[in-house]
């Protein structure tokens, strides 16, 4: 009997002359050997059908990335795409294959686009707006499914969310129990699914309400009425998009005895640390768009506790754990629904304050193109404070650009700008004025389960992380992947800079010039202080003047 694992040459000789099913064994042998020095991660998915949802999303698309060029003979990576914008579905695939984000895949498998099978699907209509041929084909094929797709929008109003997150899930769970060939259905969730409470463990919480009695009343309510009752339907969360997240993983546990199934749950979700490759970012969601507006010298200041932990993860991090835990849980088939918190606070943690500082420090350095101001972040968690510097350096700036722009003949542009910027703020300040604690070990016990090819190449050990070198690459990769700035153009960006400031250092002393000469015209005490300070500057110079004579 053959020795499956190495088969020698001379074996190889033998098994020529031996009955036929030899060369089957030998085949068998020649793929476990390439396969024990592949990852068995990697191992696991090829030969697979896999189903996402949200792949043209910004983690839908590094996931796919991730897939498709660490496992090259996967079958077929089917993705759920809407038509959207007045594009079809081929248009926009056809699109999103030429980003940036598949640059390596596509030098590693030049024929990536061929294994990527689009699906015309919209999640918030009945069967998903799948086709029966197209339902069909699903159902037959699929072997693993990663749930992506959501409304990620802090202000959706809660009959959408609920469409999307919600029924959007039942119709997809519905879906997956058709399937022949299931092994995992992975739901992607958010790690403040239940922010509502200070520890939150991997496991899922009662839900706050039945969700298909809230989805009957959405059903037949006025849009405006459910509008006006949003905030009291979803009590003690921030916004719809947490609350329907936790709806939905209370729906995606109840079909833990039709298939196995895994829910992951990201924190704030940034760009990338390594793959596909630093700083990579689509979107401006998270952090990213506060980060952009305060390269840009729009953002002076955010109300934060500077001593909250900030719990950024690493887009790539959160990809190698999804792909982990698909493996996992098609493989080992753990007897209870597995919930993965995937955080960094409880690990290797990071505050507020210190994101504030390596994001100014980093644009000074690597400046943004046209900046409006000089790129600098008051970050407090006093509310007067906040509001008297968003006065002075938000709305007054905005105020007098606007001025400028109207006296040039130009539309006014600063003042919306700042308002945007300002509701966004107020939306996320519920997230970096208080910390969570989340536990972490079943993200720790999964690596435990990785070989250590596996835990090479689907890193998720976030204690590797290097924050101050990720928020460098964060920034740069702002700049690079969301502005298309490119890097040659920072002396030009500097010399702005310089610009900026003279034009601070000018606008001040005037202003201080104009105040004190109201003052001076109404005190004298005012006035001696004034010709003090004049003859003390006086008396410098002539010093100044007379030592530098001698020298000479
Ligand atoms: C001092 C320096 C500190 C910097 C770092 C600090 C970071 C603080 C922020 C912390 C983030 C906490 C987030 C916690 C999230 C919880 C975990 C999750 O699950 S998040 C899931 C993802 N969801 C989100 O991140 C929020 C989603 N966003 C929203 O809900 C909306 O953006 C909004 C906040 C409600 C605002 O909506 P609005 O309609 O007003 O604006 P849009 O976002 O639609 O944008 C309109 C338009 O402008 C473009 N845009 C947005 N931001 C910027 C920017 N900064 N610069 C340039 N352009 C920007 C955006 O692309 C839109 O363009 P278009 O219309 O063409 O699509
Ligand atoms: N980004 C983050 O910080 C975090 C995200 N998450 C979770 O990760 C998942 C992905 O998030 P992210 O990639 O950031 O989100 P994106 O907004 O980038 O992507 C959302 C995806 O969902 C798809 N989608 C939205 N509406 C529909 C619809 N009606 N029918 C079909 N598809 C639809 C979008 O397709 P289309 O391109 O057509 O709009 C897109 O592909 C979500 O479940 C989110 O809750 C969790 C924690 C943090």
């Amino acid at each position: 009997m053959h020795r499956i694992g190495n088969a020698s040459g001379e074996e190889s000789q033998k098994a020529r002359f031996f009955h036929p099913c030899s060369q089957y064994l030998l085949q068998e042998v020649r793929r476990t050997e390439r396969e024990s020095t592949m990852s068995s991660i990697a191992a696991y998915y090829n030969g697979k059908t896999v189903l996402i949802t949200g792949a043209t999303g910004f983690m839908g698309k590094v996931l796919m990335e991730k897939l498709l060029r660490s496992s090259p003979d996967v079958e077929a990576v089917y993705i759920l795409v809407r038509p959207k914008a007045g594009q079809s579905m081929q248009e926009r695939v056809a699109n999103m294959v030429k980003s940036k984000v598949f640059d390596r895949v596509r030098e590693d498998c030049p024929n990536f686009q061929e294994k990527i099978k689009p699906i015309n699907a919209e999640l918030t209509q009945p069967n998903l707006a799948i086709s029966a041929k197209d339902s069909q084909e699903l159902l037959s094929q699929i072997n693993v499914v990663f749930h992506c797709a959501a409304t990620v929008r802090f202000d959706e109003p809660l009959k959408h969310a609920l469409l999307l997150n919600v029924m959007g899930t039942q119709q997809l769970l519905l879906l997956a129990r058709q399937m022949q060939k299931l092994e995992a259905f992975i739901h992607i969730s958010t790690a403040y699914a239940n922010c509502n409470r200070r520890n939150i463990d991997e496991v899922i919480y009662p839900p706050p309400v039945e969700t298909k009695k809230l989805c009957d009343l959405v059903d037949w309510l006025d849009e405006s009425i459910i509008q006006e009752i949003t905030p009291k339907l979803i009590g003690d969360w921030p916004n719809t998009y947490t609350y329907t997240k936790a709806l939905a993983e209370y729906l995606v546990q109840q079909e833990k005895e039709h298939f196995d199934v895994a829910i992951i749950r990201p924190s704030i979700v940034g760009a990338s640390w390594h793959e596909p490759f630093p700083g990579w970012i689509d979107n401006f969601n998270g952090a990213s768009g506060m980060i952009i507006a305060a390269g840009k010298g729009i953002l002076q200041t955010l109300k934060v506790n500077n001593d909250a932990v900030a719990d950024l993860i690493p887009v790539d991090v959160v990809i190698n754990l999804i792909l982990a835990a698909g493996w996992y849980t098609a493989i080992h088939r753990p007897k209870t629904m597995m919930v993965y918190n995937c955080t960094t606070g409880g690990i290797n943690p990071f505050c507020w304050g210190e994101i504030g500082y390596h994001v100014i420090s980093t644009f000074k350095r690597n400046p943004l193109e046209q900046a409006f101001r000089i790129p600098r972040a008051q970050t407090t968690s006093n509310h007067l404070i906040n509001q008297y510097w968003i006065t002075v350096s938000h709305k007054a700036p905005a105020m007098l650009y606007d001025f400028y722009l109207r006296l040039t003949g130009r539309k006014p542009r600063m003042m919306k700008i700042f308002n945007r910027l300002h509701k966004s703020m107020m939306l996320l300040e519920y997230f970096t004025c208080q910390s969570w604690e989340w536990s972490s070990e079943n993200m720790n016990m999964l690596m435990t389960q990785l070989s250590p090819e596996d835990r090479r190449l689907f890193n998720f050990d976030v204690r590797q992380l290097h924050w101050s070198e990720y928020i460098e690459n964060y920034c740069i990769g702002a700049k690079k992947y969301l502005l298309n700035e490119d890097m040659s153009g920072i002396p030009a960006a500097k010399q702005h800079l310089r610009k900026l400031r003279n034009i601070q250092y000018a606008f001040n002393t005037t202003l201080l010039v104009i105040i004190w000469r109201i003052f001076i015209a109404r005190s004298q005490m005012a006035r001696n202080i004034w010709y003090f300070v004049v003859s003390l500057c006086y008396k410098f110079l002539s010093y100044f003047r007379a030592s530098s004579t001698l020298r000479h």
